[in-house]
Parts: C-alpha cells; structure tokens; sequence
C-alpha cells in the first residue's frame, strides 16, 4: 500500500518544506498534476517544477499529466525527473505510442481514466502500462468528493490485471480520505493519492498514519 500527497494542496510558497515534511511523515511518492487549461479548466505546473521538486527529495515522483497531446511533452518530464508519467486515454489518439515512449524515455507508464470512462477503453494496454490511474473525482481541481460510483471499476480493472496475470499497481485519485481509501482498497487499489485530506491536515505525518492505518484495517 503506497501514499502519494498530491503537491496540488500544499503551500507553493513553501513546497520544499512542504515537501520534506510528507517525506519525513511517511509518503511514498509525491503525486504532482499537470493541468494545461484546455483537457482541464485549470493550469498548474510544468517539467520546471518537476524539476525543482527532483532536487528536495529522494520519493519517486509520480506525475499526473492532466493535458492535451501529452506526447509531445512526455519527454521534457521525463528528463525533468519523473518517474512515473501517467496520460489520460481521453487524452491521445495514439495511446500506445505515447506509453512506450515513457518507457523508452526511462520512465514509468502509467494510463489514467476519468471516471465516465469504461475499464473497457483499456484492455489493448494494459501490457504497456505500470501504474493505471482511476480518478474518483473528474480531474481538474483538488478538495473534491470522492465518487462512489467508481469503485465498482476499481473491481473491474483489479479483475483484469489479475486475468492476465500482470503486475500493475492500481491508483485511485480525487477525494481520498481514510475512509474513502479503505473502500479504494477494498476494491483492489493499492497506490492513494492524496491532497486535502494530508495538506489540510497542519499535522502531515498524522494524517498519512491516518490513512495507513485505515489501510491496514
Ligand atoms: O488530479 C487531481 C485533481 O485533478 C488530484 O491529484 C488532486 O490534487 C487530489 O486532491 P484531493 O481530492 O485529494 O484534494
Ligand atoms: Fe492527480
């Protein structure tokens, strides 16, 4: 069971601090979204700081692009330090392209689905990924609710990659709390990103204790 804070929530003034202070608290991955104002209505970060985020901590960085032609950008992540780049199949037309581009680039792929997206959409990638994302709020925005509906799809993709025998960590994104991660878990994910629920919280490693603890339940 992995724990990702998602930047998104932190104090941008501070994030080095920020930052240190999820590692220290027990983080897994630091979770950082990408948001270009046209797949989503926000716009966030860019590979600079990625980059930036490389060089305050030794956590995996676990890169959410939130964007329209990732693969034109999948490149300058990568060198920027991410090691695992996930892109939205809403996102690309030429999905597989894209995906063996990340792994060729050395880092981690990853497919993200929104939840109105099918499991369905996935099945021809699920070999060339490492990590599929399921959003349990529509992307765009932190301090979201969470999205009960989606947890039947964690269900379905768990089924799939157990079918096929495939070694595929399952995220889920969007609203996670520890209760609500307890029901991601439950259904088969196994990676929890969160951001409110763990920067909100003034206490940091407490609320990811929090959360691992409802975990382990
Ligand atoms: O990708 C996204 C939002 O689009 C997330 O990673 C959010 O940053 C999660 O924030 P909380 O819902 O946990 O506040
Ligand atoms: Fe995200």
């Amino acid at each position: 069971m992995k724990i990702a804070p998602s930047i998104l929530a932190a104090d941008f003034s501070k994030l080095a601090d920020e930052i240190k202070e999820v590692e220290l608290g027990g983080a897994d991955y630091i979770h950082i979204d990408i948001m270009d104002g046209h797949f989503v209505p926000n716009i966030t970060m860019g590979p600079m700081i990625v980059e930036a985020v490389k060089k305050v901590t030794s956590l995996p960085l676990d890169v959410h692009l939130m964007i329209k032609n990732p693969e034109q950008y999948v490149k300058a992540f990568a060198d920027a330090g991410a090691d695992f780049i996930t892109v939205h199949i809403e996102a690309d037309p030429h999905i597989h392209r894209t995906l063996q581009e990340i792994r060729r680039l050395g880092a981690k792929p990853g497919i993200v689905l929104n939840p109105g997206t099918p499991a369905s959409m996935i099945t021809s990638v699920l070999e060339e990924v490492d990590m599929i994302l399921l959003m349990t709020v529509n992307p765009g925005f932190g301090g979201q609710s969470f999205i009960d509906a989606v947890l039947p799809k964690i269900r379905e993709v768990k089924e799939m990659v157990e079918l096929k025998q495939l070694n595929v960590d399952i995220e889920v994104d969007g609203g996670i709390n520890s209760e609500t991660a307890n029901k991601c878990k439950d259904a088969g994910a196994n990676v929890f990103v969160a951001g409110s629920a763990i920067f909100n919280n003034q206490d940091r490693q407490a609320a990811i204790e929090e959360i691992r603890s409802q975990l382990s339940k």
